[in-house]
């Protein structure tokens, strides 16, 4: 059997040692280029399980492992990608997508012109001399994403990227995303509260809840990646809908 690529061992999390547990005994492992979906009701410690994916904050107990090796700081072949695209409002938005690699090391032609293809491939080619304020949600969500996947990260993390989107936008948007997630193959872990949209992007869904968070449900989507959206009309997905919303009612 494949080794897990992230590993989460029985995970507790709390903010004071007096008060209860926000995550206890959450378990996970992570196959390599897999995609992942956390799904679960505000405040179930989706953002906290990131957060420590990623370094920035520590499990009160338990182990995460990347590769085989403990995180133990931010980890550095990793991309996140927040609900509020965060660019800065003086560069252009090819200035924008540059800027984390520029800050790594000297950015070369090559560089650009990856930056001007990938903007490219999802429609951003008119757009790369714009400064952000002229530039719609839907655009600016479009060159987070891009600046994200462009020094090709391992792992991908997503905290409901797409939630303040209409919803003709976010479909457009997990069609591209769906093509730059089968190019560049990270691993993605894609928080949100959008039953549609975890089963669209992912391999698998993981329900997160009660008090304090744990897994409550997991579900396979008997889908290989890339998708078409017609696997919304398909019965499983009713049948995962049905079960997902019972469970996140009781
Ligand atoms: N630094 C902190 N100090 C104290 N409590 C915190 C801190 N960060 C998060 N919490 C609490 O931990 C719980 C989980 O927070 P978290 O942001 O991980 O949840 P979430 O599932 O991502 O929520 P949402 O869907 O609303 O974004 C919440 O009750 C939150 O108030």
């Amino acid at each position: 059997m494949q080794a897990p690529y992230i590993q989460l061992k029985e995970i507790r999390l709390t903010f004071d040692k007096d008060q209860k547990d926000t995550i206890r005994r959450f378990s996970l492992n992570i196959k390599e280029g897999e995609f992942i979906s956390i799904v679960g009701k505000s405040g179930c410690g989706k953002t906290s399980l990131l957060q420590m994916v990623a370094g920035m904050k520590k499990p009160t107990s338990g182990l995460i492992t990347i590769g085989g090796h403990e995180v133990k700081e931010p980890v550095d072949e990793l991309s996140y990608v927040f609900q509020k695209p965060i660019l800065l409002e003086w560069k252009t938005i090819l200035e924008n997508v540059l800027l984390p690699l520029q800050l790594k090391r000297k950015l070369t032609e090559r560089d650009t012109n990856k930056a001007k293809e990938m903007l490219d491939r999802v429609g951003l080619t008119d757009a790369i001399h714009k400064f952000p304020y002229e530039c719609s949600g839907g655009m600016q969500s479009r060159v987070a994403i891009v600046r994200a996947l462009l020094d090709k990260p391992q792992i991908l993390l997503m905290d409901e990227p797409f939630s303040a989107l209409d919803s003709f936008t976010r479909d457009q948007l997990h069609v591209q995303l769906n093509e730059l997630i089968d190019t560049y193959k990270p691993t993605v872990l894609f928080v949100t509260h959008d039953l549609q949209e975890a089963f669209f992007l992912s391999d698998r869904i993981i329900l997160l809840g009660g008090e304090p968070g744990r897994i409550l449900q997991e579900y396979q989507v008997p889908f290989t990646r890339p998708r078409q959206k017609s696997i919304l009309f398909d019965q499983s997905f009713y049948n995962f809908q049905q079960d997902m919303n019972e469970r996140l009612q009781s």
